[in-house]
């Protein structure tokens, strides 16, 4: 899709209202959206409705990650036999989540594209000091041939995210094939990020100053 195009789209707020330039896209702030990011943030969510709410926000940046990659023209015949111009998803991508709460993104991509490669980085990050350093990774031997949507829910520094880019770009992937999915992102990670890697597209549900990095722990019942 062209970047005009996604500006015109029921399903993205317009690039301009952020400042982040062209490559950084939210999905539309609706009531809807609004309500589902309201109940994340909430200290008084039971456990099991932080988990039914977040997989219902990630399956929409989710949907609307799929509206990042690329389709191409295909025709089709319906029961009918009348012929129909239509679009099919191209081959070639794959995801790749960032241990542990980006897995929490998987079951949302995969309910829509049932066997896509997931590549796995594992990040550790300092409690304290959001100090980060790559643990392990594993990702698709031909990922560098491939778009990848990497997936992390919270970025509040944005450490872990780079440490992951690093890892991607090591393992030759263009920064013009990544498109990062995420939930909620700070300005200052916004900011961060994007004057690192200024050709990765970025695709979240809110910019806020409070990161709610309570989600890990509440969505995997570890705290
Ligand atoms: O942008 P950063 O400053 O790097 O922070 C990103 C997230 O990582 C940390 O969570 P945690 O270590 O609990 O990660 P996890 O939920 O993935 O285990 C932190 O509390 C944020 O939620």
């Amino acid at each position: 899709m062209e970047p005009d195009l996604i500006q015109d789209s029921l399903k993205v707020d317009t690039v301009e209202d952020l400042d982040f330039g062209p490559k950084f896209k939210k999905i539309k702030s609706t009531e809807n959206v609004r309500e589902l990011q309201t109940v994340l943030r909430d200290k008084a969510t039971s456990r099991s409705d932080f988990v039914f709410y977040a997989d219902r926000l990630i399956r929409l940046v989710v949907e609307e990650g799929l509206n990042q990659l690329p389709y191409k023209d295909c025709e089709i015949t319906t029961p009918t036999g009348c012929k129909y111009d239509g679009l099919v998803y191209e081959k070639g991508n794959c995801c790749v989540s960032i241990m542990r709460s980006g897995e929490a993104m998987e079951q949302g991509l995969r309910d829509c594209c049932r066997s896509i490669r997931i590549g796995k980085i594992l990040v550790h990050s300092d409690e304290d000091t959001h100090d980060a350093k790559v643990v392990y990774s594993k990702l698709p031997p031909d990922i560098a041939y491939r778009k990848v949507l990497l997936m992390y829910p919270i970025m509040s520094t944005g450490n872990t995210v780079i440490k992951a880019l690093h890892v991607l770009k090591e393992n030759k992937v263009l920064e013009k094939n990544i498109i990062l999915l995420n939930l909620f992102i700070t300005p200052q990670a916004a900011k961060t990020v994007i004057a690192k890697f200024p050709d990765l597209t970025i695709l979240t549900s809110e910019v806020h100053q409070v990161a709610p990095n309570h989600f890990g722990q509440k969505y995997f019942g570890t705290a």
